[in-house]
């Protein structure tokens, strides 16, 4: 089995869960308070920055020139996202950009910026994965489940769910794969187990939009 199946394969009930949050049921059927819609994509815009980095510092660490070029490629396309955010959600869902970034997207970044640059780059590779594939997983779950035609979050789902996204995945995908193969079973396992604790991290960032959760003081 690749080692991109095996790693799915643990991290199947986080899916199936993410699934069933009410942050993506809502945002499925337009009933997403907006609020929390608006939390989120400040968090996300935050997140986005730093995803960028963190793929920024794998390409330059990267073994071969063709990975090199696929992660430049991706850390130029999480800015672009990033700018896109801020050009037409920012706008329109009158999003405050002053305001703060909360605990859970502070720590996903982090997690990711320390990975990408004091860990093994096969594994920095397998800590940014699920930030694709869950998320085409997840735009394909609910562009087919929506019936609502006047969805407010229209554009978000579209984003996720269209066919330019799906290509990166599969490239993400396969570049894991690939470094994968020349990774010893010790290695192999950890790069699992960045894999799985991101999931966990995507899993708590829409939990946390919803929760609205912010720090202490
Ligand atoms: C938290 C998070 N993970 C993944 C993506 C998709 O790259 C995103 N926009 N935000």
């Amino acid at each position: 089995m690749s080692w991109s199946k095996a790693s799915w394969q643990r991290i199947e009930g986080i899916y199936s869960e993410i699934l069933k949050m009410p942050f993506i049921t809502q945002l499925t059927d337009g009933t997403l308070p907006l609020e929390q819609f608006q939390f989120y994509v400040l968090q996300d815009s935050s997140y986005l920055e730093n995803f960028g980095r963190a793929l920024a510092l794998i390409a330059a660490r990267a073994h071969d020139v063709e990975d090199i070029l696929t992660f430049t490629r991706f850390a130029e396309g999480a800015i672009v996202v990033e700018n896109a955010l801020h050009e037409s959600f920012f706008k329109e869902f009158h999003i405050d950009k002053s305001g703060p970034v909360g605990p859970t997207s502070h720590h996903y970044a982090h997690f990711l910026k320390s990975t990408a640059a004091l860990e093994q780059v096969e594994v920095a590779m397998a800590a940014v994965l699920p930030c694709f594939w869950i998320y085409k997983k997840v735009g394909d779950e609910i562009y087919e489940k929506q019936k609502e035609h006047n969805n407010p979050y229209q554009k978000w789902i579209d984003t996720y769910a269209g066919e330019e996204f799906s290509v990166l995945v599969e490239q993400a995908i396969a570049a894991c794969d690939r470094v994968a193969a020349s990774c010893t079973a010790q290695q192999q396992e950890r790069m699992h187990h960045a894999f799985y604790t991101a999931s966990q991290l995507e899993f708590m960032f829409w939990d946390s939009a919803s929760a609205l959760h912010s720090w202490p003081f």
